[in-house]
């Protein structure tokens, strides 16, 4: 197992966000995060890349936590904001460098991977430019490149289809499947069910700061027949009904 969440209490103050989450990605797995606007998508995965600390409850990646080794810990993640977050002052060949310098990878390795990446999402003819001034869409591609060139255990990435134009969306979900082929675990929240439906193993469906479910589709289907039968239409009923009890 690569990623296992137990009992996580969290969030930014001492009033939790998370209230005892629990879950694990698998080796080879994409498991979807999913829930509503504040639901705590992104402050499970603050917790998970270290930047955030747990109230109480355990994170470990391959049975390691933050505290026992932080740079070895944060080096089996790869991680792709839901909001670029690019040096205004670095090119995006000087990008591409960082990433090397902070993975420790082989260079030459490294910019071979680069060099299809920048092919495969239209920014090889961009490498003197600056990301800063790229469109979101163009920044978005430079966070997937730069995540991709490392072999992390675990990729993380919030909502990656907003910006992204239908070519690079299917571009990255092959990268994701390559990725998961060769023993990567993918934790991926998104709000676009269909794609999530398609693509993902497992679901954790989040309400509130807590897991409301999880499974796969079939695992749902069973557990809430009268719901029907697409991740939509269950996690749609789940959440009308989340709603009445709030
Ligand atoms: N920096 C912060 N400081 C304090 N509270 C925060 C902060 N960021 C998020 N929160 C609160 O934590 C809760 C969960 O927010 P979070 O961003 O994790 O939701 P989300 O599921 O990722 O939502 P979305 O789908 O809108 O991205 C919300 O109530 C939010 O107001």
């Amino acid at each position: 197992m690569v990623l296992k969440i137990e009992h996580l209490v969290g969030g930014y103050s001492q009033i939790p966000v998370l209230k005892d989450i629990n879950f694990e990605v698998h080796e080879g797995e994409l498991v979807g995060l999913i829930g509503l606007n504040g639901a705590g998508k992104s402050t499970t995965i603050n917790h998970i890349i270290g930047l955030l600390t747990p109230q109480k409850g355990k994170i470990t990646i391959n049975g390691k936590t933050v505290y026992q080794d932080s740079e070895a810990y944060k080096k089996q993640i790869a991680y792709i904001p839901e909001l670029p977050v690019l040096y205004p002052e670095l090119t995006l060949k000087e990008h591409i460098n960082l990433t090397i310098m902070a993975y420790h990878l082989d260079p030459d390795q490294a910019w071979q991977r680069a060099n299809q990446l920048l092919k495969t999402f239209r920014l090889a003819n961009k490498l003197e430019w600056f990301p800063d001034n790229f469109s979101k869409g163009m920044k978005q591609k430079v966070m997937i490149v730069c995540a991709f060139l490392t072999d992390a255990q675990l990729y993380i990435i919030d909502e990656p289809f907003l910006g992204l134009d239908p070519l690079a969306t299917d571009d990255l979900l092959k990268l994701i499947k390559a990725q998961t082929a060769r023993g990567a675990a993918v934790l991926m929240s998104t709000h676009v069910l269909d794609t999530a439906e398609k693509y993902c193993d497992r679901f954790v469906l989040l309400h509130d700061g807590r897991v409301q479910t999880q499974g796969n589709l079939e695992t749902l289907q069973t557990q809430y027949p009268d719901l029907g039968t697409s991740l939509s239409d269950i996690y749609l009923g789940l959440a009308r009904a989340g709603e009445k009890d709030d």
